[in-house]
């Protein structure tokens, strides 16, 4: 399936997928605050290290590898990472996407751009000091085999490595919305609620007003 495009076979209605890319190290709160954009701005949340660890629980192949990786904080090659992503977008009807975690290093970023042939609208980043972030993952408690102390400093250097290049990538792009993610969750959420508010495409749609009986 071509992701601009939808409607009836051989019509030249186009559909424009909108992206949001949520980058930000282990712990900063993407999961969490996904999940809110998602509920108020009408997006579609796909977290791609649960669309890996899907895989993982398929119990192919691929998956015993990705397993490994994972283990280890590692990253699964782009070439799979992107494959998996674009199966999960083709399978739902939704024209805004909000990816998380994601992209993770240079390679995700060109594997997505030459598959797609799409950019995300922007890419938000939760910034957080790393001795908060590890605070929180070693109390997350949702039994993952990568947050033990060992992994979790592993992936704080991919992140550090790997993954703050990219943020360079879009920053010259004009590309990032950078949040203090360190504060609570509501705090770090007023300041997205800014972000996701700016722009005609970004306004909470109108059957999620209040008072939408007041509008009709
Ligand atoms: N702003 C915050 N303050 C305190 N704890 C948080 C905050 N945001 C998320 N958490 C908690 O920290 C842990 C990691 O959050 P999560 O959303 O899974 O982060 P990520 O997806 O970036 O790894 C979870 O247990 C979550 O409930
Ligand atoms: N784009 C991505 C996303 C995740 N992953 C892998 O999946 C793991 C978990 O990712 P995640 O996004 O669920 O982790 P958190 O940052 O949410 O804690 C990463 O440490 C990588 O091993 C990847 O290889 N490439
Ligand atoms: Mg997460």
């Amino acid at each position: 399936m071509d992701l601009h495009k939808e409607g009836d076979r051989g019509s030249a209605k186009q559909k424009k997928v909108k992206i949001v890319f949520v980058i930000g190290g282990p712990g900063s709160g993407k999961g969490t605050q996904c999940k809110r954009i998602a509920q108020q701005f009408g997006y579609t949340h796909l977290s791609v290290g649960e669309i890996l660890r899907q895989e993982i629980s398929s119990g192919s192949e691929t998956g015993s590898m990705i397993q490994k990786i994972m283990k280890e904080g590692k990253l699964v090659p782009s070439d799979v990472t992107v494959r998996l992503l674009q199966q999960a977008m083709q399978g739902i009807n939704s024209d805004k996407f909000l990816i998380d975690g994601f992209p993770r290093n240079e390679e995700n970023v060109k594997a997505f751009e030459d598959l797609t042939k799409m950019e995300p609208e922007f890419v938000l980043y939760l910034d957080c000091p790393q001795d908060e972030m590890e605070k929180r993952l070693l109390s997350r408690n949702e039994g993952r085999e990568d947050d033990n102390v060992e992994t979790i400093r592993k992936r704080f250097k991919v992140f550090m490595e790997s993954t703050l290049p990219t943020i360079e990538y879009y920053e010259s792009k004009g590309k990032i919305r950078k949040v203090d993610a360190g504060k609570s969750i509501d705090e770090v959420f007023e300041s997205i609620k800014v972000i996701f508010s700016q722009g005609k495409d970004n306004k909470v749609p109108p059957s999620r007003h209040k008072c939408k009986c007041l509008i009709l």
